[in-house]
């Protein structure tokens, strides 16, 4: 498998609904090569919108997104896919696939038409099972699994599209912590460059290497998680009361309450 990772720069982006007001305005920000960026920000915030402007989901109606300096609409939407996995909130639940058969799917960019499965098709995703200790779960239906079991099997498929860059939307979402803190610790190991939203502001901390906090559509942060995520501006985007406390190896939690 390639282990490749790419820069993403975002160029004053701004996108709405037809003949609606703009739910993202004028965002910049820029993720080098390698690095995992964690936008927080509160519900309706508008953090889903801006991960489909930066995964070719949607165009934005000003502004550029550009993967290693290329515009990404310049780029077929096959290419894009090819570049760019990414992992949603919605799960093919209800459809009866087994966990290869889902992993597989992440292939489906690198196939040509509708010609049968490759024998590198095969190979990275029996890869991709084993270097996700998904192997002795391959035969199982999706909808089976456990909700820490089949988001490892969705991180497996975007892994099995070999991308250069993952994008990935509440990947926590309904995990205890435990499971919470593979998923992260899983897709730290994965060396590839990350963009994700994240609800858990000091788990945000923890996993990414530079933060990006938007409120109300507009970025007011993005930087190193020391710099950005101070109580002041997690108070005024959040609405909370917000302040640090020193933990035992002196690193800094954030505890909230209401205001
Ligand atoms: N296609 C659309 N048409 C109209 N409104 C939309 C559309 N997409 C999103 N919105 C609205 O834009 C706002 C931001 O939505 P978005 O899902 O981007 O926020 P979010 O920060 O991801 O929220 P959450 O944390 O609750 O998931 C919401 O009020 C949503 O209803």
């Amino acid at each position: 498998m390639q282990e490749k990772c790419v820069r993403l720069e975002a160029d004053g982006i701004t996108w709405g609904p037809h003949q609606g007001k703009p739910i993202i305005r004028d965002i910049s920000l820029s993720v080098a090569a390698g690095d995992r960026l964690a936008i927080i920000g509160p519900n309706g915030a508008g953090k889903s919108t801006l991960l489909r402007c930066l995964y070719r989901g949607v165009r934005p109606q000003r502004g550029l997104v550009r993967l290693d300096g290329i515009d990404l609409w310049s780029i077929g939407p096959r290419e894009a896919a090819q570049r760019i996995a990414v992992v949603l909130q919605e799960t093919p639940g209800d459809f009866p696939f087994s966990v290869r058969d889902v992993v597989m799917m992440g292939r489906i960019p690198h196939r040509r038409g509708m010609a049968r499965w490759s024998e590198e098709d095969h190979a990275v995703t029996a890869t991709v099972l084993l270097r996700l200790e998904l192997k002795h779960l391959a035969l199982r239906q999706f909808a089976s699994l456990s909700g820490g079991e089949k988001q490892r099997v969705l991180v497996a498929r975007a892994l099995a599209q070999e991308p250069e860059l993952i994008i990935l939307d509440e990947p926590t979402n309904h995990l205890d912590i435990r499971h919470q803190l593979e998923i992260l610790d899983l897709l730290k190991g994965l060396g590839r460059t990350i963009i994700t939203t994240l609800h858990d502001i000091n788990l945000a901390a923890d996993f990414a290497t530079h933060v990006a906090v938007l409120d109300s559509g507009r970025l007011t942060g993005h930087g190193l998680p020391t710099d950005v995520l101070t109580p002041e501006r997690i108070s005024s985007a959040f609405r909370v009361e917000a302040s640090h406390q020193v933990v035992g190896d002196a690193s800094h939690r954030l505890t909230f309450s209401l205001r």
